[in-house]
């Protein structure tokens, strides 16, 4: 049995026939189970501070030189001193920035993935219930949406009764093509917003055909519109499917089900009567996972409170909020800065990082994600701290921690706050040290707007190089196939009929047959149709079903499986035509262990 599983091809994960799906039905005795609350969750839309204990649980990766903490305060103090509050056991800490409107105190639960989120082809999905998000504190970057392209209509059996036009023949049309599933860039969107009340996005069916030889419509195409820079991924795999990140770019993702087939199209020279019409073919389905990663060209990164914002601000028309303490910035903020007509870069600041965050210590985590699409980056250093060099390291080697390509990325280091004394006596010898590993520093006050020019036009200057490097790619990238989802997908189901695996449970004495292309011949089988059977009895031994079996050793009174049929082996070789399986069942019957 353990055989079985090879027998799944890699596409054959990326969706699950609708009639398969919907047979795992919700158990309600089924507790969801509730995740681990770690500093940064896997799945969520909203961005939270982490817990308390977050900042207390010690790092194995940390080194004793390289610390934040000296740097930065723990978060737990400053809030304290800052609005002091109730904090129960489980209570999430939340502060606003001064900028920020508060929201009259109302806390609402939030549950990510939603009742809505469950039933539909998947099993319960865990949760991250989590009470007191303040809804200005969501960052809808991250989705969970359920896709599903068009069954295709049935066909009919139907025979034309006309005078004067004595046995007319067969006249039963086909069923529409089920309609397709497109993702699309819609350039006005810049969050995944919307998909937090809408999750479940279904295409059309197709029409049934009728009789007088009328096919079925077309199902209606659905097109789901996502932000500039979504990442698309097949639910709970790492696999990216689809990169959107130009307005304008469009993929069909899931192609509709082919309509059954009416009676007219199974003439033939020895059935000219045919009594025999099939079912739509189910439309594929998918649990997907968006992702919104920015699509700026220049990432700020630095330690909380380090000046991010502030740099920001000069340098652009963005307006983030600006205060002393960390973590003010809890989302990331886009500025454009404009150096001519026509040579603007799109800069992103983003929130503050502390040791462990590519743990998921502080906010960082959830945000360094954005910077990978950065070109280059801009590391702002507290130059009052106490030690900068060392906290200069410690944001380094979370980003190499995070993700090394981040690491390998062209970077501008800005000391800043040199108005201030301390600022001032530290930058020789941050200088010298950088100076002594290969790296120029720049110095700056953001606040009286010294210096941050020259850091900006370095920056730019490291973006104008890197995308003369990438010329190459960027010519290529309309070549990028975006229906690559939908060709595998058409490609599976174009599975020959006698590609299948036979498997023997010795324990229940059970034969299954296994293939995908008879999987979707049974599903399209109209069993209310006599010939059908006949049909299907014929199919099985043309296609060596039988033959297999009677190699393998298959006895009388054996029970066969082979898609939804329950059928019981007979040996008949005295009369070969005869049918060697009765169908005893096709009550839902589950075979997902090989899918
Ligand atoms: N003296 C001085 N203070 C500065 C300078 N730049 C920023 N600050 C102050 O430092 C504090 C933090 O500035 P922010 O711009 O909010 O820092 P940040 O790095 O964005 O902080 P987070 O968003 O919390 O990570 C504010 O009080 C700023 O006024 C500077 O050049 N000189
Ligand atoms: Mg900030």
């Amino acid at each position: 049995m353990a055989a079985a599983t090879a027998t799944a091809s890699s596409i054959s994960a990326w969706f699950t026939p609708h009639a398969f799906a919907r047979r795992k039905t919700r158990n309600p005795k089924i507790q969801k189970p509730v995740l681990p609350v770690p500093g940064g969750g896997e799945a969520t839309t909203y961005t939270r501070l982490p817990l308390k204990h977050d900042y207390s649980a010690p790092s194995p990766l940390s080194s004793p030189e390289i610390k934040l903490s000296e740097t930065a305060p723990p978060i737990t103090r400053l809030l304290r001193n800052r609005k002091p509050q109730n904090i129960k056991q489980d209570d999430v800490v939340f502060e606003y920035s001064d900028s920020e409107p508060e929201s009259d105190g109302e806390y609402e639960a939030f549950d990510f993935s939603g009742d809505e989120n469950v039933g539909e082809g998947e099993e319960e999905t865990p949760s991250v219930k989590e009470k007191g998000v303040p809804a200005v504190m969501r960052c809808f970057d991250r989705a969970k949406i359920y896709v599903k392209s068009g069954d295709g209509g049935n066909g009919v059996v139907a025979f034309r009764r006309e005078k004067y036009v004595p046995m007319g023949g067969p006249s039963g049309g086909d069923g529409g093509r089920g309609g397709d599933v497109y993702v699309e860039v819609d350039g006005a969107m810049n969050s995944l917003l919307p998909f937090r009340n809408s999750v479940h996005f279904r295409a059309g069916r197709g029409g049934h055909g009728q009789g007088s030889m009328q096919s079925g419509a077309k199902g209606e195409d659905l097109v789901v519109k996502v932000p500039p820079g979504t990442v698309v991924r097949m639910s709970g795999e790492d696999n990216v499917l689809l990169e959107m990140v130009y307005p304008g770019q469009k993929g069909l993702l899931l192609p509709g089900g082919r309509g059954g087939r009416g009676n007219a199209s199974f003439k033939s020279g020895t059935n000219k009567v045919p009594k025999i019409a099939e079912n739509g073919e189910e439309g594929p389905e998918m649990w997907l996972e968006l992702e919104l990663k920015l699509v700026a060209d220049v990432g700020i990164v630095g330690a909380p409170n380090a000046g991010k914002s502030t740099l920001l601000s000069v340098v652009s028309a963005a307006k983030p909020a600006v205060a002393n303490y960390p973590f003010t910035t809890l989302l990331p903020n886009l500025g454009v800065v404009s150096f001519d007509y026509d040579s603007t870069m799109v800069v992103a600041d983003l929130p503050g990082l502390l040791e462990g965050a590519h743990r998921g210590f502080g906010l960082g985590h959830e945000f360094l994600r954005h910077t990978e699409r950065c070109s280059a980056l801009v590391h702002v250093v507290d130059g009052s701290s106490q030690q900068p060099d060392l906290e200069f390291d410690a944001v380094r080697l979370e980003l190499k921690l995070f993700n090394p390509e981040l690491a390998e990325k062209p970077y501008v280091v800005a000391f800043n706050k040199m108005d201030l004394p301390e600022a001032y006596e530290n930058w020789e010898s941050f200088k010298e040290k950088l100076q002594s590993r290969g790296i120029t520093p720049f110095c700056m006050s953001a606040v009286k707007r010294e210096g941050t020019h020259e850091v900006i036009c370095a920056a730019y200057e490291l973006l104008r190089k890197s995308k003369e490097d990438k010329e190459e790619y960027e010519d290529g990238r309309d070549m990028v196939n975006l229906n690559h989802v939908a060709a595998a997908v058409k490609k599976q189901r174009s599975a020959s009929i006698s590609d299948f695996e036979i498997f023997h449970d010795s324990d229940s004495n059970i034969w299954h047959v296994v293939g995908s292309g008879l999987q979707r011949f049974i599903q399209m089988t109209n069993w209310r149709y006599i010939d059908s059977e006949r049909r299907f009895q014929h199919v099985l031994e043309a296609c060596g079903v039988y033959k297999s079996l009677m190699k393998l050793g298959v006895k009388e009174g054996d029970t066969v499986i082979v898609g939804e049929m329950k059928m019981i082996w007979h040996d008949s070789s005295d009369n070969p035509g005869a049918s060697r399986m009765k169908k005893i069942s096709t009550d839902s019957f589950k075979w997902a262990e090989w899918k």
